[in-house]
């Protein structure tokens, strides 16, 4: 089995934290393909940021074909929909996976999140994904992207932003809104004493999940079959991928 595993920002450390955390919770005989989009945004921090990630997150599904599901790895699912149109695997999003995890383990889950101009994002997400009744609330830890590596005080920042989400909204869950929060998903668990999920994890055990039952999506009639051929301009002139 295989999973590609693709951080749609272009920060290589980020995506070495994304596949350290795949990797921890793959089965012996699932082979993690971390990749990092060639093109795009450093980090996506905001709708703009979403926009331009997705042409190197389609173009990094046509360049690693044959994977038995793809993972978008950024906590705004960005071009989702796009790439079940161009993948030939199913294809989850950490947001999407982190919900789905995060259910079962409580009543009420909270999201944590980086900037608070993500939080809209997010918001939208729960709702689109069917989980309007069970997230107590969004939150942001006001750490950007990047800096989640290099902030020495990451950790105590986020753990205690965690614990400020589950007693302000009564939550029984955490669900991390960032997949450079990856590595922290047990640390913080503990120490906060409730369920922290990690939508790298969650997203790895669901796709392996479904390619064991023969998921797949892109069926000859389904909307997401591959997008009907024609031409593109300007910067996307040679964009051929599906
Ligand atoms: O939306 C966010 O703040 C988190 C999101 N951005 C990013 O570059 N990777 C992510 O998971």
């Amino acid at each position: 089995m295989r999973i590609c595993v693709i951080n749609p920002n272009t920060a290589a450390a980020m995506t070495e934290v994304i596949a350290a955390a795949a990797r921890s919770v793959a089965r012996p005989d699932c082979e993690i393909v971390a990749v990092t989009s060639t093109m795009g945004p450093e980090s996506i921090e905001s709708h703009y940021d979403e926009a331009l990630a997705v042409p190197g997150l389609l173009r990094a599904i046509a360049d690693n074909p044959g994977a038995d599901g793809y993972l978008v790895a950024c906590f705004g699912d960005p071009g989702l929909d796009a790439a079940r149109e161009v993948a030939d695997a199913p294809v989850l999003g950490i947001a999407e996976a982190a919900m789905h995890l995060a259910a079962p383990l409580g009543r009420t889950f909270s999201i944590v999140t980086t900037l608070d101009r993500t939080i809209g994002r997010a918001v939208d997400l729960v709702a689109h994904y069917g989980f309007a009744g069970q997230c107590g609330g969004v939150h942001a830890c006001d750490i950007p992207v990047l800096e989640l590596e290099t902030n020495p005080a990451t950790a105590d920042i986020l753990e205690k932003a965690c614990s400020e989400a589950l007693r302000t909204d009564g939550s029984d869950a955490i669900v991390l809104g960032c997949a450079g929060m990856a590595d922290l998903a047990q640390r913080i668990g503990a120490a906060i004493d409730a369920p922290v999920i990690d939508g790298v994890a969650a997203g790895v055990g669901m796709l392996a999940a479904l390619a064991a039952m023969g998921g797949r999506t892109g069926t000859a009639s389904g909307e997401f079959r591959a997008p009907p051929r024609k031409r593109y301009s300007g910067a996307l002139q040679d964009f051929e991928i599906s």
